[in-house]
């Protein structure tokens, strides 16, 4: 994460298997945003965002279910993220439910900008949330 010297917000990606094709097409349309920016993600969602867009440098923490979420809520209360763009799955019941919660949680404690869902994430990136980062 501190490696990459960038203007953008220090942004985290993290998407529920049935939602990593919708997580792949918003980070292609959000890449001019996104190339500004520092990301992180967890370990199969940044792989597939790498994959399908190359030019977005993407740093991994290991997969959400062994503990990735973990690692990107303790980036969030050490102040090391700006937004957190995660798209939950609410249909599919998860072995990690509770490293879910605690995700959201920690974000919500730290008032980080969040978004769940693409239109979601589509208003932060409108509402300028990824253009810099926090002061
Ligand atoms: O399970 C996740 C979030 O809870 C995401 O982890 P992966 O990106 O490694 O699938």
């Amino acid at each position: 994460m501190a490696s990459q010297a960038k203007g953008g917000a220090r942004v985290a990606l993290v998407a529920h298997d049935r939602l990593k094709p919708a997580m792949t097409v918003w980070v292609a349309r959000h890449r001019a945003t996104l190339t500004t920016c520092e990301v992180v993600a967890t370990a199969t969602t940044g792989s597939m965002v790498q994959r399908e867009c190359p030019d977005v440098a993407v740093c991994t923490v290991l997969s959400g279910p062994l503990g990735g979420d973990q690692q990107i809520g303790a980036l969030i209360a050490e102040g090391r993220i700006d937004a957190l763009i995660f798209f939950v799955d609410p249909l599919t019941p998860m072995p990690h439910d509770v490293d879910v919660k605690a995700l959201l949680r920690v974000a919500l404690v730290h008032d980080v900008a969040c978004a769940f869902s693409e239109r979601s994430a589509d208003f932060l990136v409108a509402g300028g949330a990824l253009a810099s980062r926090r002061s």
